[in-house]
């Protein structure tokens, strides 16, 4: 059986909170009560719901991924990463796409939002290299990017390292070959997580949770196998026991 308390994979499950309004994020909450994770507040949720509802998750505890994926000129990512990190989160992503300026900046309004406060704790800072929803054929012919995925993911990941940044979000596909291009102690956080036999809705670089866990992978995002699910807290659980026991 899951043991439910362990710290080490309270901190490598993440659940993608992708909801409308507080007061359903707030349900699933309620359901996976006590099921150590992190809770991802993404786009959808964090422009309706806010900082309140950030502060909401604080003090209940949870570690927290602010993923908005920033990319923008400079001087507005460095203000953009100084207002997050003034919300406390524990983690937040740009896109690395942004390139390298960009990335620098967000580390420089990270450290100044720090300089300012002693109270804040340092985020997490990652950067976004091909979501998991692309594949080669779309990376080549559409955004242009010529060659293997892994090969332009690895790229981004280097130009991300380079940069300062604590990791990269990327698919478990490529969590090996970051680690070997970047060092075992840079992150990666990986969505396109499936367990054996789920849809793939539209992701397209996917593993379960244990070939994720075995490859390497350190957080596994992992949002509508859980939060669609019948019956969620099963659903966590499982995904829990197959990380701990690294089956496929
Ligand atoms: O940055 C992310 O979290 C992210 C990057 C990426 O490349 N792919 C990706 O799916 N995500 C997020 O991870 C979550 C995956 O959700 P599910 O596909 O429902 O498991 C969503 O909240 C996505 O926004």
């Amino acid at each position: 059986m899951t043991s439910i308390t362990n710290e080490k994979l309270a901190q490598r499950l993440m659940v993608a909170l992708d909801y409308p309004d507080d007061a359903s994020a707030r349900e699933m909450i309620r359901k996976l009560e006590g099921i150590p994770c992190y809770m991802k507040v993404g786009m959808q949720l964090f422009y309706q719901a806010g900082p309140k509802f950030v502060e909401e998750l604080k003090s209940l505890g949870y570690s927290v991924f602010l993923d908005l994926k920033m990319h923008d000129i400079p001087n507005t990512v460095k203000s953009g990463a100084n207002s997050i990190t003034k919300l406390g989160v524990d983690m937040f992503n740009v896109h690395a796409a942004g390139g390298s300026a960009m990335m620098s900046a967000a580390m420089q309004g990270v450290e100044e939002a720090l300089a300012a406060d002693s109270s804040l704790k340092r985020p997490w800072v990652i950067a976004v290299t091909q979501l998991t929803s692309t594949n080669e054929l779309t990376m080549n012919e559409e955004i242009g990017i010529p060659g293997s995925v892994e090969d332009a993911v690895i790229r981004y990941a280097k130009l991300t390292a380079a940069a300062g940044l604590d990791g990269v979000v990327a698919s478990p596909l490529e969590a090996e070959g970051i680690k070997s291009a970047c060092g075992a102690d840079f992150l990666t956080v990986t969505p396109g997580i499936r367990p054996a036999g789920s849809a793939a809705d539209d992701q397209s670089r996917t593993k379960t949770p244990g070939q994720a866990i075995n490859g390497g992978c350190d957080y596994i995002v992992v949002g509508r196998p859980i939060t669609a699910a019948a019956d969620p807290r099963a659903a966590a659980l499982q995904i829990l026991a197959e990380m701990e026991h690294g089956q496929a």
